[in-house]
Formats: C-alpha cells, structure tokens, sequence
C-alpha cells in the first residue's frame, strides 16, 4: 500500500510547503517504509557545488521523524547519528528511505539511507522518543489539524 504523507506542519523547515526555508523533502509511505525524494539547492550548499552535512542530517530527521508520524505516535528525536559516505551534489535527484527498526517502550529506534540511484551516500540510526501531545503544547502554538487524531495517551 502507498500513501502520500502530508506535511506534519505546514511551517515545517524539513517538509512544511509554507515555509520559503524549507527543504522541500517530499514523502510517502509504502509497505511500512518511509520513502523520499530531495534535490539540494545553493542555499543548501556547503563544500562548493556540496550540500552541507547539516541539511543531509536535516532531510534524515524529517524523514526518520516520518517513522513515529505513520504509527501516529508524536516522538521528538532524542539523537540522530549521520554517516556519511560520500558527498551530495547539488542538484542531484536523491531518495531517502527509513523505517523502524524495533520498539522499546517509548524508545523507536529508527534507521535511513539516502542514494543516488544505486550509490550510498549516507546513512543514519536515530532514537526517537514518544511523548505527550502536551509536549508540543507549551508553546502556545495551535496544534496542526492533522494531528487531532493522534495518540495522546499521557507519557510520564
Ligand atoms: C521540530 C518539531 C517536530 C515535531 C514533530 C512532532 C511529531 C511528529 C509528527 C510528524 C512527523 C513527521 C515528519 C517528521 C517531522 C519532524 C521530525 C523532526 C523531529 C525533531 O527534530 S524534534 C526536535 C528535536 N528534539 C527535541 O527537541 C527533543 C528534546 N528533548 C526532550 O524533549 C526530552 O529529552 C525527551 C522528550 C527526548 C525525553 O525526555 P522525557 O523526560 O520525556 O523522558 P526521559 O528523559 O525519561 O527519557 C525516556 C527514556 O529515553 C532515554 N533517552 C532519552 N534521551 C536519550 C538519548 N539522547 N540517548 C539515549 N537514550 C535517551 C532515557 O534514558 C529514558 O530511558 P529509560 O526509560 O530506559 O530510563
């Protein structure tokens, strides 16, 4: 089954569609993985012609972050370990892929890779914990529409 996932915030600077920052990630679910498309542009730019190591862990937090979204689980990332393999052009048409690896509890240990067609580029393992939607709630920010029917079992 594929299914496209919205935006979790639309202000997003990983998948928003209204925030001009944005890294534009654009992402899908199909059997159980978290799949994604991403073309690093100059102002993502690093090296010269590179993208910037800081974006490359950018787009895996957001599509690692994806993993909890389609379990409807709200998880923030408590860490996130990048590898990278080899550079990222600018320009290039890139996926990234990632899933769940297992669940302890409120632990989701969550792996990812990004590829230009068959060539590794990078790799990532993030643990995300599960929280409250009070987490989030302390802002003061309206919570998205979308997650009106997510989990909000309390946590602690
Ligand atoms: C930017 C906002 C994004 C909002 C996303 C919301 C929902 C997702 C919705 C849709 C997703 C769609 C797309 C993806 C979108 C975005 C993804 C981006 C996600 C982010 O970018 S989000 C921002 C960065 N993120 C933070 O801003 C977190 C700051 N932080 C905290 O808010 C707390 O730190 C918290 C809640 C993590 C834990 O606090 P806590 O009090 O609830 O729980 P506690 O500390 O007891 O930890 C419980 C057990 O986890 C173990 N543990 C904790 N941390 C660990 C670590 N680092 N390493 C190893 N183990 C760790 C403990 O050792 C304990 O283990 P044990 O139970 O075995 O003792």
């Amino acid at each position: 089954m594929t299914y496209e996932i919205p935006a979790h915030h639309p202000n997003c600077f990983g998948c928003g569609t209204e925030n001009p920052s944005s890294m534009g990630l654009q992402m899908h679910i199909e059997d159980r993985r978290v799949l994604g498309t991403i073309r690093f542009a100059s102002h993502h730019e690093g090296g010269p012609g590179l993208a910037h190591g800081g974006a490359v862990a950018a787009v895996f937090d957001d599509v690692l972050g994806a993993v909890p979204s389609a379990l409807h689980l709200p998880a923030v990332t408590a860490s996130l370990t990048v590898e990278f393999r080899a550079p990222a052009v600018l320009g290039d048409d890139l996926e990234v892929e990632a899933h769940l690896e297992r669940r302890e509890g409120r632990k989701l240990y969550t792996r990812a890779t990004m590829h230009r067609g068959t060539a590794l580029l990078a790799e990532a393992h993030a643990l995300f914990i599960v929280v409250d939607l009070a987490h989030f709630r302390r802002t003061g920010q309206p919570l998205p529409e979308a997650w009106s029917h997510w989990d909000d079992t309390p946590r602690s």
